[in-house]
């Protein structure tokens, strides 16, 4: 089984994430979006792509500084990835870096770039999938051995000397930016970065800039102006920047997509028979409704349980439905010697790899019944909170073991995925999505919940993704939507906020909150 390791891709509050920085010199700017709606239709097909933005330009010409000031631009805008070429650089022999040392290498060459790496890598973020991208360094004049995980954004900014270079990079572009700057400025300004910022000498810096850096410019680079659909002057260039942003605005709402309209709108008859809480189906899978397991859930759902014995039930709940879903692993026959020296034919789980992923905060009681089950298991998590203005889900915080994050691993690998209960369904859809654009495959996801509401979402999900296992300890008949009060305390005294939210009845209230209040 693979590691522990787990990575944090978004910060909650900031979801521009600037790759720009190779070199590790230059600070991140600090960039706050609202998190990504559904890019997928209620059949659980993807429906838009990334809208991908290629800025070409010489060396200093500005192409950081145009992405940069885009991103700020956009505000509020979903998240937003911006990409650089640099990271790109091909892994370099010992020899080469000593001739880079010595200025003697020419970095300014279509060749000296990975192009089909980086066009996969684009292609693959493009089209919602994860990418791992290499991490280079312009002090060290090499490829890093780590690289850096990368999922979900919305708008992706691709910047390079060579990004437009080639073919498959424009293809890939819905947008095609070239910065067109004064030969002495970029000069200039290239002196001033070098020398602050990638450890290099004055006089390394010209010696490297005459005998490539202006020769491939005119030869690679601005020629490839005439692909651009706006060029954009290297100073003084905010109007540019508010046109540029104005376009990628309305672009991002004419792709918006009401999923949770849609969702509501959806037929359900033809569900409910399977969603009766009476039978099994082969996708629902619903606990034995024994006195025991029925004595857990009134435990559960008494207002007037302690917390104490809330917890502990919740844990053993937890417990009974991870192990109902271990029996849909695979096992394989192994045979042992028992200590009176017989063997003896039993089994072992035949599995390469398996995590568990919970949503946010809700999924967090189920962990350890996973954890008891399952003692070395890894397990990540998934943040989706409903947007106050547009009702939809937005994916906040994305943080998966490493076996989820890289697709080869992925496609191997089972995932338990934990959330407490299944209302209108848009948070276990929208995991569910993100689980398979990383590459695990439908069949290999087991969904633990221990409340499923009759009339909610759970038709979408069967529907959408007739795959996935759904185990879960009821089958609630109630969804209601109601207005709830939220406190908060700001300056003076307490204010008071309403949230719409849909409440399963009878349900158990908010488990989270019940449970780690
Ligand atoms: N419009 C601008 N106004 C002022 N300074 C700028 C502008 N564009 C770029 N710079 C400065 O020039 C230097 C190089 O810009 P950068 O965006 O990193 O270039 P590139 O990414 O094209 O190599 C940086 O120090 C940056 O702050
Ligand atoms: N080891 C390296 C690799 C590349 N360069 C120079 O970087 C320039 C491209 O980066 P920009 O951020 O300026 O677009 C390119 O002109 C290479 O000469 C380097 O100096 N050392």
């Amino acid at each position: 089984m693979l590691g522990e390791e787990t990575l944090d891709l978004y910060e909650v509050e900031e979801h521009h994430q600037d790759l720009s920085d190779s070199s590790q010199t230059k600070k991140n700017t600090v960039l706050r979006s609202h998190g990504r709606p559904p890019w997928y239709s209620e059949d659980g097909l993807p429906l838009s792509n990334a809208f991908v933005i290629g800025i070409a330009g010489g060396s200093a010409s500005g192409k950081t500084h145009v992405a940069r000031q885009i991103v700020k631009s956009l505000g509020s805008v979903p998240t937003i990835v911006i990409m650089s070429q640099d990271s790109f650089y091909k892994r370099h022999t010992e020899e080469e870096m000593k001739l880079a040392h010595a200025n003697r290498f020419d970095f300014d060459h279509p060749d000296a770039i990975d192009m089909p790496m980086f066009a996969a890598c684009l292609a693959d973020l493009k089209a919602c999938r994860q990418t791992n991208i290499p991490i280079y360094s312009f002090k060290e004049h090499q490829r890093l051995d780590e690289t850096k995980y990368l999922y979900g954004a919305a708008v992706i900014i691709a910047e390079g000397i060579m990004a437009l270079h080639d073919p498959s990079l424009r293809a890939l572009y819905d947008l095609k930016i070239f910065v067109q700057c004064d030969s002495d400025l970029m000069l200039a300004r290239r002196i001033s970065r070098d020398v602050k910022e990638r450890g290099r000498s004055v006089e390394g810096v010209l010696e490297q800039y005459l005998r490539y850096v202006k020769p491939a410019f005119d030869s690679f680079v601005h020629p490839t102006a005439r692909y651009a659909d706006i060029v954009v002057p290297g100073s003084d260039n905010t109007v540019a920047i508010d046109l540029i942003s104005t376009h990628i605005r309305r672009q991002m709402n004419e792709r918006a997509h009401h999923f949770r309209k849609n969702i509501a709108c959806r037929p359900i008859d033809e569900c409910l028979n399977s969603v009766n809480g009476t039978h099994e189906d082969s996708n629902l899978i619903l606990l034995s409704q024994t006195p025991q397991l029925q004595g857990i859930y009134t435990i559960l759902r008494d207002e007037n349980s302690s917390r104490q014995d809330f917890i502990f039930f919740v844990d053993r709940l937890a417990t009974l439905l991870i192990e109902k879903a271990m029996e849909l692993l695979p096992h394989r026959p192994k045979v042992v010697t028992t200590p009176t020296d017989t063997q003896c034919y039993g089994k072992e789980l035949d599995i390469k790899n398996i995590c568990g992923v919970s949503i946010l905060r809700s999924g967090g009681p189920l962990e350890k019944g996973l954890q008891r089950v399952l003692s070395d298991v890894t397990i990540g998590s998934l943040l989706v909170q409903t947007d106050g203005k547009t009702g939809e889900p937005l994916l906040l915080h994305v943080m998966l073991p490493k076996c989820i994050r890289e697709r080869h691993f992925a496609v191997d690998t089972w995932v338990f995925l934990l959330d407490a209960q299944v209302s209108t369904g848009a948070s276990a859809f929208m995991a569910i999505r993100t689980l398979l654009d990383h590459g695990v495959q439908q069949d290999h996801i087991v969904f633990v919940t221990f409340l499923v509401a009759r009339t909610g979402g759970i038709h979408v999900i069967k529907r959408a993704f007739p795959k996935v296992k759904i185990i879960c300890g009821s089958i609630d008949p109630g969804l209601r939507e109601t207005w709830i009060e939220l406190y908060h305390s700001e300056g003076e005294g307490q204010h008071g906020t309403a949230r719409k939210v849909w409440v399963v009845e009878p349900g158990m209230g908010h488990i989270g909150d019940r449970y780690y209040l």
